[in-house]
């Protein structure tokens, strides 16, 4: 399941998925919310829906401007980095139709370890989606990460896979570097701390390496020759930080943990996309058509002609992401507002979705039913609206000062006003969509959130009853704050932080992309004299 694309969501609450939840969300009447995170080989990115999204200049700007300005973080300094990084098909290939083979060499790279795909199967209703939201007036998007033009419009996405499995960082870069002398990799172990020496004179204290424990419960040292990098993600980086002395005095006093720094910025600024699901049901007679959302409910994973055609040709619904299709809007809110990135993701899924499909963990958990309970995911279709930039920002503190304690994480989703307005513009965009003429084949009723929820208030509720994470977690290390425009962590000498917590702010898109890039680019300019 982890490198047959449809498998993913078999990974959720499995035993590679860290499985976190938040504390009660007050402007979410108190729910608590599902976050998942890869605990296995290849981080989150080996759970992921693969899609590979970059964001837009501006997002880059402000990271540039949060690292002090002309810092090395803005979108001219990180498109070779993201053209290092990639092995896409569109250069590989020559473009794609929409694409010419020119602008896809302006855009993408071919020679780098992380293969990034056109899709291979396309469902039939995704299509349908690309069509009925340009009958809606939205503009059609040949590539996403094109950084000359717009984000926004409406296309199909790209993905991280080589020849239909699954490309991870631990099957891409961690597979061509398996053969070095200078590399160990320790699996099934967990990190304590970072250990430091305390402050001498004018020079900081300094980090020495990490403690760990392994599948025993017997404790390690492992001594840094040069330096410590940690790449734990959004929530573990900010955790182990604390654990290890550098967070608010205050928070780790309370823990009894002996302060190194005084950083109060560690955890802070947690950001994520929340996302809405507006959905249909088919008409009956759709359920027995062989490239409609059947394949997405129970027959996927059971029909012997998709499963040969997957092992044989790595082809067919088996490669699908689920989310094929979407695009990128300003919505009139924000367009009100002044904001000038697209604040809206839209992703179409081609099955009549829950609400909230992490509602019920806990089936998942117990098994993995998502794909073959096929009752809670009937033939339809789904139009999801994510919060693409949001305003509001959470935060990640400690439980105690142990790791075995999982981090307090307090989400902030809808603390902000204008993230709602998002949500709210978004549903009755997708509801806008969704009434086009090529929708007609496949659009019974809706399904949520249904036809008595019409107001701008009851959207509101709705979402707020409902929203979940479109899982890009950011933030709780960031740069300028936590960290310098070199991932140096600010007041400890020998120690970074390369990973998606350092964004200070999220990238309009999924994260993926721009987490690789990071680290291509800190590796290329100040790690490479001794990795090498
Ligand atoms: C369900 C899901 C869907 C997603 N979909 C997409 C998508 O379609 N496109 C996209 O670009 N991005 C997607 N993402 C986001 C993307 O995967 C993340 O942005 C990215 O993986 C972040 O990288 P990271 O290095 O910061 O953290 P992670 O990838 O989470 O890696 C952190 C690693 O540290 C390990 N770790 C944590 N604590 C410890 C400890 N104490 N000791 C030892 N090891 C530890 C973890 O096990 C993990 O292996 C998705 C994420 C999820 C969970």
């Amino acid at each position: 399941m982890l490198h047959i694309p449809l498998g993913f969501p078999y990974l959720l609450g499995s035993d590679v998925d860290w499985a976190y939840t938040t504390e009660p969300e007050e402007a979410l009447g108190g729910r608590r919310l599902y976050l998942p995170r890869g605990k296995v080989l290849g981080g989150s990115h080996a759970i992921s829906v693969m899609l590979y999204q970059r964001g837009d200049t501006a997002d880059y700007a402000r990271w540039d401007a949060a690292a002090g300005g002309n810092a090395g973080w803005s979108a001219a300094d990180m498109l070779p980095y993201f053209k290092r990084s990639e092995a896409n098909t569109r250069v590989l290939g020559g473009g794609d139709g929409e694409l010419s083979p020119a602008d896809a060499a302006r855009i993408h790279g071919a020679d780098g370890p992380l293969a990034v795909s056109d899709l291979r199967c396309v469902n039939e209703m995704s299509s349908a989606f690309l069509s009925a939201a340009s009958a809606a007036g939205l503009a059609r998007n040949a590539d996403f990460n094109d950084w000359e033009r717009s984000q926004e419009g409406v296309g199909l996405f790209q993905v991280t896979q080589r020849n239909g499995a699954r490309a991870t960082p631990a099957t891409t870069y961690l597979a061509a570097a398996r053969g070095r002398k200078n590399l160990t990799v320790l699996t099934g172990v967990t990190v304590e701390r970072v250990t430091t020496t305390a402050a001498s004179g004018s020079s900081p204290p300094r980090a020495t390496g990490v403690e760990y424990i392994d599948a025993d419960g017997q404790r390690h040292v492992v001594a840094a020759a040069v330096e410590t990098v940690l790449a734990g993600g959004v929530f573990a980086s900010p955790q182990l930080l604390m654990l290890s002395g550098i967070g608010p005095a205050e928070d780790l006093q309370s823990h009894g943990i002996p302060v190194v720094v005084d950083a109060p910025g560690v955890g802070a600024n947690l950001q994520d996309h929340p996302a809405t699901m507006v959905s249909y049901l088919s008409h009956e007679p759709m359920q027995d058509k062989r490239k409609s959302s059947v394949y997405y409910t129970e027959k996927t994973g059971k029909s012997l002609f998709t499963l040969l055609r997957y092992a044989f040709g790595g082809k067919g619904p088996l490669t699908s992401p689920m989310c094929e299709a979407g695009g990128f809007v300003t919505t009139p809110s924000a367009a009100a507002d002044g904001r000038s990135s697209a604040d809206l993701q839209l992703r179409f899924i081609p099955f009549a979705s829950e609400p909230d499909p992490y509602a019920s963990l806990g089936e998942f958990a117990a098994g993995g039913s998502y794909l073959t309970n096929s009752s809670s995911r009937p033939a339809g279709f789904t139009l999801q609206s994510v919060v693409a930039r949001p305003v509001s920002r959470g935060r990640v503190s400690i439980k105690s000062a142990s790791v075995t304690d999982r981090p307090v994480i307090e989400a902030g989703w809808m603390k902000s006003e204008e993230d709602l307005a998002t949500l709210v513009d978004g549903m009755k965009l997708c509801r806008k969509i969704a009434a086009q003429e090529p929708f007609s084949p496949y659009r019974g009723t809706e399904r949520f959130p249904g036809g008595d929820v019409v107001s701008d208030a009851d959207l509101a509720d709705y979402a707020r009853s409902t929203c979940h994470t479109a899982n890009a977690l950011v933030g709780t290390c960031a740069l300028g704050d936590v960290v310098d425009a070199q991932l140096r962590v600010k007041g400890v000498a020998g120690l970074r932080v390369v990973d998606s917590s350092v964004m200070p702010t999220i990238v309009g898109g999924q994260t993926g992309a721009a987490t690789m890039a990071a680290l291509a680019s800190v590796c290329s300019r100040h790690l490479e004299h001794y990795l090498l």
